[in-house]
């Protein structure tokens, strides 16, 4: 599903407008129709209803609603600012049908003071002040209203966006300034900003409407952001010959765990087996031999010299994939070992954790990374890598957007939506997974499946998104078993098999 910009948002809705064709107020029209169905099925009749709506289509959309509602029984009144007498032509169109709506309780156009209502326990709020066209911070008198609505007891549901709320960047938005939804109806596609953790408590429950815009204009329309979707994963699953030989199916070599960190290996070692992949062989210092040995037989075991960590770049002829990283550390004999085995590996190669951070720490190593390596950076080891803090989720995205541009490689920004991010800019989100997830090895286990799924033949950004989606969905089966408090890196890996299962029907 692709991600619009407000400005794109805009050229879709003409696009529709044009091409379908349908006349503005109309498509107006079918997007409160839709708002107000979803309205009616949470709360009922006996709901007193306030609207306030602001002075564009998103007031335009509020004041429809309000008048769908009324004629539907709800007692209902609407404010609406028009301060600086600006109304867009839809929003006046739907002030003056409200106006003529004999079942509203009361219509307050808001030119100059306003005395605000009292907003109790039990009603409900519409907020319709701003959508995608916000194009500053709210201040003055909206950023006071809003600050009045989220100290009200009552239930607020926003249109299309928390009002205050921008549809991308937020860095410089006032928190304190934006509504609190309990609900959001968004219009026919989620806006950037509903991706970042920080926003999730100005959305609340999000509902995403179809209000019918072209399909041929979301489809010709090209977006730089985009979620994941079921179907596209099935479509690029790889299936198996019935002549199929283990020499077919590739051979994934994993550089990981140090002495006292055998686990992240393990658990990489036996994710990278379960994605389809022929042989996995574990680059390893001597000591977590046996753990190795017996935790995963399926796997070979390649000995460092060392004893403890590991100082010896493996040859890598043999090999079809390379990921390392998983509880490597950082001593000084492992970094450069680690870009010594870069740059003699001519195979597809996934960085991460301790490999992420050993870069993060000779940042001049960067360049020398080969075109269409993987990273699998969480927040914190991403932004080592950057060498730099970031505000928010939206300027850290875009730094790495920016990253994955200039070193032509695949970024996966890890978290609750997934962010890859590839070479050509655009960034594709992750759409399964939970909050289970949220546990030790979990990463090693991505790692593992990454490399495994570059070994038995997919290319970078199919493993990768396969890969990360593929992952999700292990979770939210452990998860459903499970539950997800007690959810381990362990379980993931039980449920690869059934996740494939899934994605095979
Ligand atoms: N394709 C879609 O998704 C559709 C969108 N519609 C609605 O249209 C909305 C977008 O409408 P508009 O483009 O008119 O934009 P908005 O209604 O979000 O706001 C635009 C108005 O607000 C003013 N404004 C912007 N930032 C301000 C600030 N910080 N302080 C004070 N005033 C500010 C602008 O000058 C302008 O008058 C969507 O959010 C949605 O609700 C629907 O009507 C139908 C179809
Ligand atoms: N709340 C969440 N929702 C969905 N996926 C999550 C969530 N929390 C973590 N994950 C996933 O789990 C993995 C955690 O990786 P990472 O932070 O590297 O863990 P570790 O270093 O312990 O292995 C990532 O793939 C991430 O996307
Ligand atoms: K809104």
């Amino acid at each position: 599903m692709k991600i619009f910009t407000g400005a794109q948002v805009k050229e879709l809705d003409k696009y529709t407008i044009e091409h379908e064709p349908i006349k503005s107020e109309d498509l107006m029209e079918r997007a409160a129709d839709a708002l107000t169905r979803a309205i009616t099925a949470s709360w009922g009749t006996d709901t007193a209803v306030v609207v306030f709506a602001g002075p564009g289509n998103n007031g335009g959309d509020a004041l429809a609603v309000a008048r769908m509602l009324a004629e539907k029984d709800y007692r209902t009144t609407a404010y609406l600012f028009n301060i600086g007498n600006t109304l867009s032509e839809d929003c006046t169109i739907n002030k003056k049908r409200l106006q003529d709506c004999k079942k509203l309780r009361k219509f307050i156009e808001v030119t100059n003071e306003f005395d605000p209502p009292r907003l109790e326990k039990g009603m409900l709020v519409i907020d319709g002040l701003f959508g995608s066209g916000l194009n500053k911070p709210l201040a003055g008198g909206f950023a006071s209203l809003v600050k009045y609505i989220n100290q009200s007891p009552a239930q607020v549901v926003s249109i299309d966006i928390p009002s205050g709320l921008m549809s991308e960047d937020n860095t410089y938005s006032v928190r304190a300034n934006i509504i609190k939804a309990d609900m959001t109806l968004t219009l026919q596609q989620k806006k950037l900003s509903f991706m970042f953790p920080e926003n999730q408590n100005f959305i609340g429950k999000l509902q995403i409407l179809d209000i019918g815009l072209s399909k041929d204009g979301i489809e010709s329309i090209p977006a730089t952001y985009s979620v994941v979707e079921e179907k596209d994963i099935k479509a690029r699953i790889l299936h198996r010959n019935s002549f199929a030989h283990k020499g077919d199916m590739g051979s994934a070599l994993l550089i990981a765990g140090s002495y006292g960190m055998a686990g992240a290996a393990v658990l990489a070692a036996k994710a990278c087996l379960r994605s389809g992949t022929g042989k996995v062989t574990v680059g390893t210092p001597k000591r977590n031999n046996d753990i190795l040995q017996i935790s995963v037989p399926e796997a070979i075991v390649h000995h460092d010299k060392d004893d403890k960590y590991f100082t010896e770049p493996i040859d890598v002829e043999e090999f079809d994939a390379l990921g390392i990283g998983p509880g490597l550390g950082q001593n000084e004999n492992t970094a450069i070992a680690l870009i010594t085995q870069i740059r003699k590996t001519q195979v597809p190669i996934v960085l991460d954790a301790d490999a992420l951070n050993i870069l993060a720490s000779h940042r001049a190593w960067l360049q020398q990374l080969p075109k269409g390596i993987i990273m699998t950076p969480h927040p914190k080891e991403f932004e080592r890598l950057a060498g730099n803090h970031y505000v928010d989720s939206y300027e850290r995205l875009c730094k790495a957007q920016s990253m994955a541009q200039q070193l032509h490689a695949y970024i996966i920004l890890k978290g609750h939506h997934s962010a890859l991010c590839l070479p050509d800019g655009t960034v594709i989100f992750n759409s399964t997974g939970n909050a289970g997830m949220a546990t030790a090895g979990s990463g090693d286990v991505l790692t593992g499946i990454i490399t495994g799924l570059l070994a038995r033949g997919y290319k970078q950004a199919e493993a990768c998104l396969t890969g990360m989606y593929l992952h999700g969905i292990a979770g939210d089966i452990a998860a459903k078993e499970k539950g997800m408090e007690s959810l381990t890196a362990g379980d993931l890996i039980e449920k690869i098999p059934q996740a494939f299962a899934f994605l095979d029907k």
